[in-house]
């Protein structure tokens, strides 16, 4: 079964819309360069209101280590996500399991950054460019990740409910993330669309 994972969680009712939909995890973003940026309040109490078993994550992209461990200390997120140029160790100082996130806008230029992260325990192949922010609805050449990958892929960029079905048949991803294909504005999440979204990927999983 395909994992599915929301990001770009700013509203309460949007995050227990996704854990009601069976939504595996949802994303809080906390860099500076993103619309979807939420405070550390407005991310604790989207926390505190989710039921058991859906999983957290924190992203950044190139953001201080400083802001990293408040988020830590203050939000407990399960998972850390890193968006920018961050290297393998200076993703491993915090000692919490972390997605690296690999812009594939290049093509078939940026397959040997696939094989820099050892340590993460999944990577998120991204439809943007390289050093451009993530939720960016750009989706890329889904013939690019290479079979052999050793790591839990998961599959972003651009996807919607309309082409995430496609891209799960395609693709066979451990998991697939989405932002703006179920958005209505940046950070605001479309009930219909997230419902159809997760439909989409139930029916190519039984398919
Ligand atoms: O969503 C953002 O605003 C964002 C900004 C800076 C770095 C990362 C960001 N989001 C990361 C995600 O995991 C998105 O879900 C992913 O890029 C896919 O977005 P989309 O193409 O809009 O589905």
């Amino acid at each position: 079964m395909t994992r599915i994972k929301c990001c770009g969680m700013t509203r309460i009712e949007d995050a227990l819309l996704a854990a009601h939909l069976g939504v595996d995890a949802i994303g809080l973003v906390f860099t500076a360069r993103s619309k979807r940026r939420v405070s550390l309040a407005q991310a604790r109490e989207i926390v505190d209101a989710l039921p058991p078993f859906v999983t957290t994550v924190a992203l950044f992209m190139d953001d201080d280590a400083g802001l990293v461990q408040e988020v830590l200390d203050e939000v407990r997120p399960a998972l850390l996500q890193f968006h920018g140029s961050e290297r393998d160790p200076w993703c491993m100082q915090f000692d919490r399991p972390f997605l690296k996130a690999i812009a594939m806008g290049e093509g078939a230029a940026a397959l040997p950054r696939l094989r820099d992260y050892p340590h993460a325990a999944g990577l998120l192949l991204d439809g943007h460019g390289f050093g451009e922010a993530g939720g960016s609805g750009k989706a890329f050449d889904w013939s690019l990740p290479p079979a052999d990958l050793t790591q839990p892929l998961i599959l972003a960029g651009g996807l919607d409910p309309v082409n995430v079905g496609a891209a799960v048949l395609r693709v066979r991803p451990w998991a697939v993330d989405v932002a703006s294909g179920i958005e209505s504005a940046p950070g605001i999440k479309d009930p219909a669309r997230m419902a159809a979204f997760v439909r989409a990927v139930r029916e190519a999983d039984a398919g």
